[in-house]
């Protein structure tokens, strides 16, 4: 559906040069909700306004449903962005027009007779349950209001891809979970492709398939939600999917009593076995839990426990690798990062 392939974007800045974006490659297939996350500065806008063309890859090809856009005239592109709608933190409305002239904006552009354009914004309005607030002005009404206008338009001209750039960003948490709860049922009821750039790892959590970690203008880590949350491979996406400090989870006195203290996480039927247990009785040892989690991911149970095991160095040290025989990850062995100082001192 998205096909991004070796694109680069560079600016000049003050006479320097200022990469981006770094060689990205990514692909986005047909009616997924695509997730891209990294801290400030990583990328992720110029990398998300690559796909519509909003800024223009340096080099590279952008091929959205088997046409490669960098290779379109002005024109054909002009046509060819219909396909793709997108939505912005600060809503980006009109504010000197109604809420229905906003949503009839693109399709004003692409000259569609008067009646099929009510009818039009009358379907956007109902779908983003905000009928009969027609003649209202953005002033009126809330964010959570502006952004479901945002939306409506984004969509009123049947687009099969909607780019959302930090769309929940400016929203309280409730108006959030509206929000993401309306793009799920656009993603599920209209098979529309979003693509989100976001900060906030509740939304990537709710309502992504797939997510991909940028840092430095470059992918990191690709991969299934679930993966990349419970067992980040990156040192980025470890920070920015962390459900916790290692260091808060660990007071000082359970350090020196846990010989072994690991940072674990499990996902879908083993939420309800009862592996701690049976791991316990197998090694010999007895275990706390210092932190955690349990909670389901797009319906999916998971859970990230921080767990310090005691018992005989020699049942400790089985303890690992009996958890992920039955299943569970390890994320982190903690014990191995702290210094023997500390255990010293204790
Ligand atoms: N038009 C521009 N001219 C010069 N530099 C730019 C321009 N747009 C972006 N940059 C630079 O490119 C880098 C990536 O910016 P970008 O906005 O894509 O990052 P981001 O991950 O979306 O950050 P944020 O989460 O803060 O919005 C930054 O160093 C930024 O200063």
């Amino acid at each position: 559906m998205i096909k991004l392939s070796g694109v680069c974007k560079t600016y000049r800045q003050k006479g320097n040069l200022v990469t981006a974006v770094n060689d990205v490659s990514l692909h986005v297939e047909r009616q997924e909700v695509f997730g891209i996350v990294g801290y400030s500065g990583a990328g992720k806008s110029t990398l998300l306004r690559c796909i519509n063309l909003l800024e223009r890859p340096s080099t590279g090809t952008v091929v959205v449903n088997g046409t490669d856009l960098t290779k379109l005239s002005k024109r054909e592109l002009n046509l060819t962005r219909r396909n793709i709608g997108m939505i912005f933190q600060h809503f980006h409305l009109l504010s000197s027009a109604t809420v229905a002239e906003n949503v009839a904006f693109p399709l004003r552009l692409a000259k569609t007779p008067a009646d099929e354009t009510k009818r039009r914004v009358a379907e956007m309005l109902n779908l983003v349950g905000l009928a009969g607030y027609e003649g209202q002005y953005p002033s009126q009404l809330s964010g959570g209001q502006k952004q479901r206008v945002a939306i409506a338009r984004a969509l009123a001209a049947k687009p099969s891809i909607l780019l959302c750039d930090e769309a929940t960003s400016a929203l309280d948490p409730e108006t959030t979970q509206s929000i993401l709860a309306l793009l799920k049922d656009i993603n599920r009821q209209l098979g529309l492709t979003i693509v989100m750039v976001t900060h906030q790892m509740e939304v990537v959590r709710d309502i992504c398939d797939r997510v991909a970690v940028m840092a430095d203008g470059e992918i990191v880590e690709t991969g299934n939600v679930i993966d990349v949350l419970l067992a980040p491979s990156h040192a980025v996406s470890k920070r920015l999917f962390q459900v916790h400090s290692t260091t808060d989870a660990m007071p000082i006195s359970t350090q020196k009593d846990g010989r072994r203290v690991l940072e674990v996480s499990f996902t879908g039927a083993l939420a309800y076995e009862p592996v701690l247990a049976e791991v316990a009785q197998e090694t010999g040892c007895t275990f706390s839990i210092l932190r955690g989690t349990v909670d389901t991911i797009k319906s999916v149970p998971y859970g990230q426990l921080t767990l310090a095991w005691h018992g005989t160095p020699q049942a400790v040290q089985r303890v690992a690798e009996t958890l992920t025989r039955r299943g569970y990850v390890i994320a982190n062995d903690v014990t191995e990062t702290v210094p023997s100082e500390v255990y010293a001192s204790c």
